[in-house]
């Protein structure tokens, strides 16, 4: 069913104000356009097959998984938006949501922002997912949604961090060492996953005001002054980044499967 063909919400975005947010629609951006440089040679990494699949197509199915989502912006390597396209008419998909593929950027901060503004006007509320969390759980999803829903202009899943985190005096040239300058205090510390819900006025003012790079899309609205709620996020939603992050991402898939009977 296309979009336009949905029954109207109650409210639209620009009457919702926050802790009215339960009738307005949710889109989720998927940005996918990164090279995966840290995972090593090959395609761009979200093309890269995940138990057969691409990773791209895991991550929108994990968005498309939510009843709360129903439109997925998928942000396609530069050159590859055809393939894209190619790629989820060839896999099963969820009807009731709408997909859209645009082509990315330079930066994640750019590809975010190009798939910003695909979004049509009736989606009031925004989720930003990197195509490298192909195996976020919909409980997740559904817990960002819900709290944008329930008034956080900002929401992003985090977990407590399992190591101690030391702030070091970077090198200068490589191989000088870098001594210690600090340690926060971990119990106050957590490490942020994605995906990220916002408000969409607010997320769209963001990056319309952050010029600086930055690596996640919370940290544009805490700059603008806002607050940024914090809510669970799950040990399956981490990113694959690296060689090993494929191996363990491998091995998570396989044991769903064996739950599953499939
Ligand atoms: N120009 C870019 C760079 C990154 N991303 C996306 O942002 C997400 C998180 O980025 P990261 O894991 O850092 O991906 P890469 O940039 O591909 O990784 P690397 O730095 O190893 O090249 C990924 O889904 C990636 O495809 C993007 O859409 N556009
Ligand atoms: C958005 C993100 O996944 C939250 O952890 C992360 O910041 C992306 O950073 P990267 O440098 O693109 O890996």
């Amino acid at each position: 069913m296309s979009d336009e063909s949905r029954p109207s919400p109650a409210g639209t975005p620009a009457e919702a104000s926050a802790g009215d947010r339960t009738n307005t629609r949710t889109a989720a951006v998927v940005p996918a356009a990164g090279r995966g440089v840290r995972l090593g040679p090959g395609a761009p990494k979200a093309l890269r097959a995940l138990g057969g699949t691409p990773m791209l197509i895991h991550a929108i199915r994990a968005m498309a998984a939510s009843r709360g989502v129903s439109l997925v912006v998928v942000v396609a390597p530069p050159d590859g938006a055809a393939e894209v396209k190619s790629l989820l008419d060839a896999h099963a998909l969820p009807e009731r949501t709408d997909f859209l593929v645009v082509p990315g950027g330079e930066s994640r901060q750019e590809s975010v922002a190009l798939g910003l503004q695909a979004l049509p006007p009736e989606y009031g509320i925004v989720l930003v997912h990197d195509a490298a969390r192909p195996l976020v759980p919909v409980d997740t999803v559904d817990a960002v949604i819900d709290a944008v829903r329930e008034g956080a202009p900002a929401v992003v899943p985090a977990l407590p961090l399992a190591d101690t985190v030391k702030e070091v005096r970077p090198a200068r040239v490589p191989g000088e060492p870098e001594p210690v300058v600090a340690t926060p205090e971990r119990a106050r510390l957590r490490a942020v996953q994605t995906p990220q819900g916002f408000d969409r006025e607010t997320l769209l003012r963001a990056h319309g005001t952050v010029t600086e790079n930055v690596t996640d899309d919370a940290s544009m609205v805490e700059q603008l002054g806002l607050t940024v709620v914090v809510v669970p996020g799950h040990e399956e939603a981490f990113k694959v980044t690296r060689p090993l992050d494929l191996v363990l991402a491998e091995a998570v898939l396989a044991r769903r499967r064996l739950n599953d009977g499939f």
